[in-house]
């Protein structure tokens, strides 16, 4: 990928503006791996099309199945997993997290590696336990090779996923075809990001699984087979954030087109969260509107349910007009860069006093001013940045190619929502 600069253009009025934007990358990653593991043909109506879910898409690919690619509807052939066969991660945790359970059921070594930063990405828990469920793993972490064998046993595994959801999320997802199905337990500090945990069982129970949550911190699949179907994709409402908050700092109006009524994404919660700072919503049957008045509140507020919020929020943070206090986010240290001190680098530099705490961020607005804003490879960071951009003159940031992870489309988008603006 080549590192594009790129200045992030200033609202010069409310930004009023209509979006229609591409699908969920969770939902994307799921109904993938679902339909790989299913006996039939599914298909996904408008999915994400970025660089995490065609890398997923090629990795399935690698493994046996076939999908196919038809405008805005993909279509999965399953065959049964096999190898070898080798798996580029690129920086997404829904990869090398969802992949090592499912390879496991190949017959054949499978490799798994992705970028310098992915090697960073915690790891070890999922593939103990997958190594207590009577797999053979290589490694603790990115390179890694899953040995399988055509089979796993499966059955009870206890796992500390304090640091991802995604760990549990990846053993749930591939456990219908483990002789025993799964038990997995947790025992540890909270698991962050329930929305993501609850979207896991809702599209295993729509693709057919039987998936007992009753008990907390405990969630059973029970062995079977999966039918195939098929998947509607909702839109990225986590990437809707840059979006509603351009409406917020400017005091704008930006519609999202058709919003869901009823989701799992917690992307959801910025209706809640951004209200909290200042806006007001409406939703209808074609979707979001969200209204600011340009004057920002400073929020205090415990993000470790929807952790990938935070970039967008602390941005809006950092131009409200009082101080802040972001918690329950340790573990997005672990997200595509330490998103922590990241933040509290790069908001620090345009004129924001930023305290990492050990969960979270403290943030008192400061007067911006405008500076090379480093984008660590990650989208999110790239999204802050953009919304800073929106009152501060000089916000350049290093590369906003970074962005393709979840949405290529994202300089284009920004740069037509901000052409509907009065100034
Ligand atoms: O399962 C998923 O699709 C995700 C789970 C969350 O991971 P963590 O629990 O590691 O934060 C989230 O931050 C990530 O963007 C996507
Ligand atoms: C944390 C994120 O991604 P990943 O799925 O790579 O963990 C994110 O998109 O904010």
């Amino acid at each position: 990928m080549t590192e594009t600069s790129w200045t992030a253009p200033t609202a010069t009025g409310p930004i009023h503006g209509t979006v229609r934007l591409p699908g969920s990358k969770s939902m994307t990653a799921r109904a993938l791996v679902l339909a790989a593991a299913s006996v039939d043909a599914s298909t996904l109506r408008r999915p994400l099309s970025a660089r995490d879910t065609d890398l997923m898409a090629a990795a399935l690919r690698g493994l046996g199945a076939q999908v196919t690619v038809e405008d805005e509807l993909w279509t999965i052939r399953p065959r049964p997993p096999r190898g070898p066969a080798h798996i580029d991660v690129g920086l997404a945790g829904t990869i090398m997290r969802f992949l090592p359970p499912f390879a496991a059921l190949a017959d054949g070594d499978i490799t798994f590696d992705g970028d310098p930063y992915a090697r960073r990405r915690p790891l070890k828990p999922l593939l103990d336990a997958l190594r207590s469920l009577g797999v053979k793993v290589t490694g603790d972490g990115l390179p890694l090779t899953v040995h399988g064998t055509g089979r796993v046993r499966g059955g009870e595994v206890t796992i500390d996923a304090s640091l991802s959801s995604q760990f549990v999320s990846g053993l749930l997802l591939a456990a219908t075809d483990f002789d025993e199905g799964v038990v997995v337990r947790h025992v540890g500090p909270p698991v962050p990001s329930a929305p993501h945990l609850k979207m896991t069982i809702q599209m295993l129970r729509d693709a057919g699984a039987g998936v007992d949550d009753s008990v907390p911190n405990v969630w059973r699949v029970e062995p079977g087979k999966l039918a195939g179907r098929a998947w509607n994709i909702e839109p990225d409402l986590s990437n809707a954030a840059p979006f509603l908050a351009a409406a917020l700092v400017t005091g704008g109006e930006v519609k999202v087109l058709d919003w869901p009524r009823s989701t799992t994404q917690p992307g959801d919660q910025l209706r809640i969260l951004l209200g909290q700072m200042g806006g007001s919503w409406t939703l209808d049957t074609d979707g979001l509107t969200f209204r600011g008045t340009g004057n920002l509140r400073g929020i205090d507020a415990d993000l470790s349910q929807v952790g990938e919020l935070t970039p967008v929020i602390a941005a809006l943070c950092a131009l409200a007009d009082s101080p802040s206090h972001l918690r329950g986010i340790g573990h997005i240290r672990n997200h595509e860069t330490d998103r922590l001190a990241a933040l509290a680098r790069e908001l620090s530099k345009v004129g924001a006093q930023v305290d990492e705490t050990e969960d979270g961020l403290a943030i008192t607005p400061g007067k911006p001013s405008g500076a090379v804003f480093e984008t660590y490879d990650d989208h999110r960071l790239a999204h802050a940045a953009a919304v800073i951009g929106l009152r501060v003159e000089g916000i350049e940031l290093t590369d906003v190619s970074c962005t393709s992870k979840t949405m290529p489309e994202f300089p284009q988008l920004w740069t037509g929502l901000l052409k509907g603006q009065n100034s």
